[in-house]
């Protein structure tokens, strides 16, 4: 006869083992290692139902504010420290950068979605190391005159696009990011209504809502991973994601072939690296994603800072009339009936003001809010913390952004900041502040984390860089941005990641009719540029 004993036995004594097995780990662990304070969680989920799944930068600062320069949350398996002030940065990801380069593991967002070949989160080893080594080559500062041509033509077809269609700046503004990268790495063109174009655009969008934290149980809950086959109901999804991106990247590299055989491909980097010896022993997947990854990386993020900039610039038009009167006064004033002409990269050490609203641009809202998890490959030590390997560090950009400690008056677009040490709370010699300022205004990287740190620090930040500025100097040279009166721009919570619609309301006007002329001439000529 069937007793439920054994079973109702089974049914008390199986969670009790979990708790005290729990207990007894948490015990070993906390012996051993000793990790910065942080709010409580719930066993097994930790901070995981706190964290919000988009826009976590304002819940990031209010932590930092509550704990200081560093604490800790748990997602699941993922033990996380945020960094909430530059110096930790510095100190960690910076000065011990040999260890805190990984990446933690994705069984979804890296293996399922990215057959393990998506370079921006690949694990520090041999291949991320090889891949990194390719982007270095194509993305450094010594090939900047590569890149120029390409992004003086496509701004030209920038503000052409704002002139003739100002309701679909947010589109034109994806074109321009788009076709400086395909136009040096496969040697041709992107127009707006490439059907490609869209959807690289959303399997990026994909992309970034995956590797949220806790986007899926698996990468987060590992022991997931090791459920038999049938069981794992993410899988197809995963498949589906990964067929669809390898599909965009199969299209573009078709095409290129085609161009080739054709002879229709003017030298770009992509025909160098597939005749490359080394090449063939990365496989096609990983050959792909190297050129995919290419570019998913140098499109939205461009993206994203020119929709920052614009936004700043309807928003306070105190620093435009600043950086207007500096544009005039080198590329010709209407006002006094001179002669007009576009600034270009030539003008940049007269435009050192343009240069600091660029570079404010990149600090004031940033996109990458809790920056890109870092993982810790080796137990460290430091400031009486004892971190084990395999956690993971990141960059809290929004809270450092933000914050009184670094910067002052920081929810202000104030370009000023970059031009005048004292702003900054440094007192300095004539001397010591032209060479801080030399440095804020031309070192992309100075003053800001938006481009990440160590040795996973963006690998196209020059270009990324290069590509603001240009669109920069010449939309604020030939436009006039307003917000609507009606619907004011929500600074705080700007979708810049929103690629199908405009991220906020603004009417673009153009300053005069002599910059009409200008651009309907050089614009017009770049929209008709073939090659
Ligand atoms: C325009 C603004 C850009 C911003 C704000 C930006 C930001 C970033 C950030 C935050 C990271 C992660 C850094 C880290 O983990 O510490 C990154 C990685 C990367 N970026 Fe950019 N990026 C920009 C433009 C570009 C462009 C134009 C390209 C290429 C054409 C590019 C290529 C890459 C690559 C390949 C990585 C992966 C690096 C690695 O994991 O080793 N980025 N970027």
């Amino acid at each position: 006869m069937f007793s439920p004993g054994p079973l109702l036995t089974c049914a008390f004594a199986a969670p009790l083992i979990l708790i005290l097995a729990k207990l007894w780990q948490n015990y070993q662990f906390n012996r051993k290692y000793k990790l910065p304070p942080g709010p409580p969680g719930v066993p097994y989920f930790g901070n995981l139902f706190q964290m919000p799944p988009f826009h976590q930068g304002p819940w990031a600062k209010k932590l930092a504010d509550q704990y200081g320069e560093m604490f800790t949350v748990k997602i699941a398996d993922n033990t996380w420290v945020f960094l909430n002030s530059s110096r930790t940065v510095n100190d960690l990801l910076e000065k011990r950068s040999a260890i805190y380069s990984s990446r933690p593991r994705f069984p979804f967002a890296s293996s399922l979605m990215s057959g393990d070949c998506r370079m921006v989160i690949q694990p520090y080893g041999a291949q991320w190391r090889s891949i990194r080594k390719i982007m270095h080559a194509i993305l450094n500062i010594k090939n900047a005159p590569t890149f120029a041509p390409f992004q003086d033509l496509e701004s030209k077809h920038l503000i052409h696009d704002y002139l003739t269609r100002p309701t679909e700046w947010y589109k034109a503004n994806q074109r321009f990011a788009n076709s400086v990268i395909m136009s040096v790495t496969f040697g041709k063109r992107m127009h707006a209504d490439d059907k490609n174009v869209d959807l690289l655009f959303e399997t990026s969008r994909e992309f970034i809502a995956a590797i949220q934290p806790a986007a899926h149980l698996v990468d987060t809950f590992y022991v997931l991973d090791y459920l038999p086959g049938p069981f794992k109901w993410w899988k197809n999804e995963g498949k589906k994601a990964f067929q669809k991106v390898r599909g965009v990247y199969t299209t573009e590299g078709d095409d290129l072939k085609r161009r080739i055989k054709e002879g229709r491909c003017p030298p770009c980097f992509a025909t160098k690296f597939l005749e490359a010896p080394d090449t063939p022993k990365l496989g096609e997947t990983q050959t792909l994603f190297a050129l995919g990854s290419l570019m998913e990386a140098g499109s939205d993020t461009s993206r994203m800072t020119i929709s920052h900039f614009i936004a700043a610039a309807a928003h306070d038009h105190r620093w435009v009339k600043t950086a207007q009167a500096e544009l005039d006064a080198v590329c010709g004033d209407f006002r006094k009936g001179e002669e007009l002409r576009l600034p270009g990269f030539e003008d940049r050490p007269n435009l050192k003001y343009m240069s600091a609203a660029v570079k404010e641009a990149f600090r004031w809202r940033p996109f990458a809010e809790i920056g890109v998890p870092h993982m810790l490959t080796q137990d460290d030590t430091y400031e009486g913390y004892r971190f084990p390997a395999g956690t993971i560090f990141t960059w809290n950009n929004w809270t450092i952004a933000l914050s009184e400690k670094e910067y002052k008056d920081p929810l202000r677009f104030w370009p000023e900041r970059w031009l005048n040490p004292e702003i900054q709370g440094f007192s300095a010699t004539e001397e010591e502040g032209e060479e801080w300022q030399r440095k804020m205004v031309e070192d992309p990287l100075s003053g800001h984390w938006s481009f990440g740190a160590g040795r996973r620090v963006c690998a196209g930040y020059h270009v990324g860089d290069t590509n603001v500025w240009i669109a920069a100097v010449r939309m604020l040279y030939c436009f006039d941005f307003e917000e609507n009166p009606e619907e004011k721009i929500d600074t705080m919570n700007i979708p810049a990641g929103e690629f199908r619609w405009a991220p906020f309301d603004v009417k673009i006007r153009i300053r005069s009719e002599k910059h009409r002329e200008l651009v309907e001439r050089v614009g017009g000529a770049a929209v008709n540029a073939e090659y």
